[in-house]
């Protein structure tokens, strides 16, 4: 399915504000959880409602709620932890999923090396979540684990995604929707994003390198 990169004018704003060398620890965690947290309204755009009556001030009224669809957030740890309580601020009933993927910074390629996923993951909605898609190699990991743990809805939710990495998940996952807060340029020599955030799970975690 299209990658949706989502012009909204909220996530632009705080999409530029993120990409200053010199943001703090603090901002950058909060603005990471703010654009996660606006990315999931459009991700869950179009889940299924059905209404149902209750008792209201005036009488019955006919409410809706979200149909049967549960929810699992999967944050790609470490950086994706970076945008789950924006994820869970909206979506505060979801069992969370942790995958722990680790990118080698010479080879770039995704070594998994935790998988703690929520109970009847087979019939949840499976939100995964980290702020950068750069080769794509940790997405498809990732996509790849929750498909062979029966997932069959699943989205992936990206701050800043290198049109390399829209590509490889495209070719290996079509049938998985992401949404992203900027689609960039491309990945410089070392597999980072250019114009991109820099390190992200440094920048969350406070454990920035300089030059990073
Ligand atoms: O698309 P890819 O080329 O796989 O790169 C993207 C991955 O790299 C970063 O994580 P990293 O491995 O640095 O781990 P961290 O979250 O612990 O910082 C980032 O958070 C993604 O998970
Ligand atoms: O640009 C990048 C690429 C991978 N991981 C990051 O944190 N940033
Ligand atoms: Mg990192």
């Amino acid at each position: 399915m299209p990658t949706r990169e989502i012009r909204h004018p909220l996530i632009r704003h705080k999409i530029g504000l993120m990409r200053r060398a010199d943001i703090s620890t603090k901002n950058f965690r909060e603005l990471a959880q703010e654009v996660g947290a606006l990315l999931t309204y459009e991700a869950t755009n179009d889940l299924p409602l059905e209404s149902y009556e209750i008792e209201g001030w005036a009488g019955a009224v006919q409410v809706e709620k979200i149909a049967g669809k549960k929810i699992t957030v999967v944050p790609i740890l470490r950086a994706g932890i970076g945008m789950l309580d924006g994820v869970l601020s909206l979506i505060p009933g979801a069992k969370v999923s942790a995958v722990g993927v680790a990118r080698n910074e010479e080879t770039l390629e995704a070594h998994t090396y935790l998988e703690k996923l929520a109970p009847e993951i087979d019939s949840r909605l499976a939100l995964i979540i980290d702020p950068m898609l750069a080769t794509g190699g940790s997405m498809v990991a990732t996509i790849d684990l929750l498909k062979k743990a029966g997932c069959k809805d699943i989205r992936a939710m990206v701050l800043v995604a290198a049109p390399e990495g829209i590509k490889a998940v495209e070719q290996a996952h079509p049938d998985v929707t992401i949404f992203t807060a900027s689609i960039d340029q491309r990945l410089n020599e070392h597999g980072y994003i250019i114009p991109g955030l820099g390190d992200a799970g440094d920048k969350i975690f406070g454990t920035k390198q300089k030059d990073a």
